[in-house]
């Protein structure tokens, strides 16, 4: 089956179609990393984009029960150059083909993705169309400029109701921006007592469930585009422990004051090199992101870059000076990527302890009695 992708720029590529039937539009964008396809394209925070891997031999170790990051893939094509269909893998329970198929997505292969990446790299992302039909190619460029990028990504990837996943330490309240199994995979290890909580979820409901401390999510799409979630952390802010992933360091970054800005191609991959300021050192990372926290923004804040990218400079970490509470631009949970950083769980659940300890005056008890006391409000409206 023949298919093709058309770049805003008019750049045709033509290749043979695998997966699903049809048409689809997107922001074209790639990844570098060599391995973890799997979690490449069931990872939300690519949701509405078009994903082109580098690595030129892709599905080769097939789809398994386990590696997934959300529930299903959220992306809009797969852009490949060698498309292998027979897995060999012990672990393999079925094919890319297959799982594509399931959920309707588009993947191209037999693309020269070295000259596609190049072309992302100099004119920045673009917006792309795929096909599996034979439409001439005016009315596929007819239908890529009629096509617009999604906004509402966030409400899409959420989760729609609160779930809980119990356990016997800190209490974590999980804002679902579109997450990442692997946050919630970290926490649970770490045996902490984790809800989840949709995007929209107010900061009176999460004090109602009183968290020790709140963890931001990854997810996908333009940081202002859910101005309620910026609302909710400035409430939230200095009264509970923060630690903020990817989307959810970004939307910190605003609740701060601060500003962010897209990236001309922005970062994804499983080894860009990462500075922490305080000790010089230099970690690997998972990164997945298009925005990023604007530099000059942070003057003026209250808060601290704690950490930036050794290629391009761009902020990687924050803190803020006052408050318990840090973020990161990349991803410890990794997943596909190295594990390099998930130290950083263990420092959220050693700053909600020494929070804890410095805040006697709320024990436990006494939030147990509010929390109650909130609920029977809530239940007699
Ligand atoms: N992985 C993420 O959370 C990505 C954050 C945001 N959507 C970006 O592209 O920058």
């Amino acid at each position: 089956m023949q298919a093709r992708l058309l770049l805003e720029d008019g750049t045709l590529f033509t290749g043979k179609g695998f997966g699903a039937e049809g048409a689809s539009s997107g922001e074209v964008v790639f990844n570098t990393g060599i391995t973890g396809y799997q979690e490449v394209l069931s990872d939300p925070s690519y949701c509405g984009q078009i994903v082109t891997m580098t690595f030129p031999l892709i599905g080769n170790y097939g789809i398994n029960r386990d590696d997934f990051e959300a529930v299903r893939p959220y992306i809009h094509g797969f852009v490949v150059r060698r498309h292998e269909d027979v897995p060999s893998n012990w672990r393999a329970q079925y094919t890319l083909d297959h799982l594509f198929k399931e959920y309707g997505i588009i993947g191209i292969s037999e693309i020269d993705t070295r000259m596609l990446t190049r072309k992302l790299r100099q004119h920045g992302t673009m917006k792309g169309i795929l096909s599996t039909g034979n439409e001439r190619v005016e009315e596929l460029a007819e239908r890529l400029s009629l096509s617009s990028l999604l906004r509402d990504q966030v409400a899409r990837t959420s989760t729609k109701s609160v779930f809980s996943s119990p356990g016997s330490r800190e209490r974590i309240v999980l804002i679902d921006y579109g997450a990442k199994s692997g946050i919630l995979r970290e926490l649970t290890q770490r045996g902490c007592d984790v809800v989840v909580v949709p995007h929209d979820t107010t900061a009176d409901e999460i004090r109602r469930l009183s968290p020790d401390g709140i963890q931001l999510s990854n997810g996908p799409g333009d940081p202002k585009d859910v101005p309620h979630a910026v609302e909710t952390i400035r409430q939230l802010l200095g009264e509970f422990p923060i630690f903020g992933i990817c989307l959810g360091h970004q939307l910190f970054a605003l609740a701060c004051g601060a500003d962010t800005d897209k990236l001309k191609f922005g970062h994804r991959g499983g080894n860009h090199p990462v500075k922490e300021l305080e000790s010089g050192r230099c970690f690997i990372t998972s990164q997945n992101h298009g925005y990023t926290v604007k530099d000059e923004s942070i003057v003026g804040t209250e808060l601290e870059v704690t950490h930036i990218n050794n290629n391009d400079k761009t902020i990687e970490g924050l803190k803020h000076k006052k408050f318990p509470a840090f973020t990161v631009q990349y991803h410890p949970e990794a997943a596909p990527g190295p594990f390099d950083n998930s130290y950083l769980f263990d420092r959220f659940i050693q700053m909600i302890r020494e929070h804890k300890s410095a805040n006697p005056q709320r024990p436990r008890q006494a939030q147990l009695a509010e929390t109650l006391r909130g609920e029977l409000q809530y239940a007699q409206k």
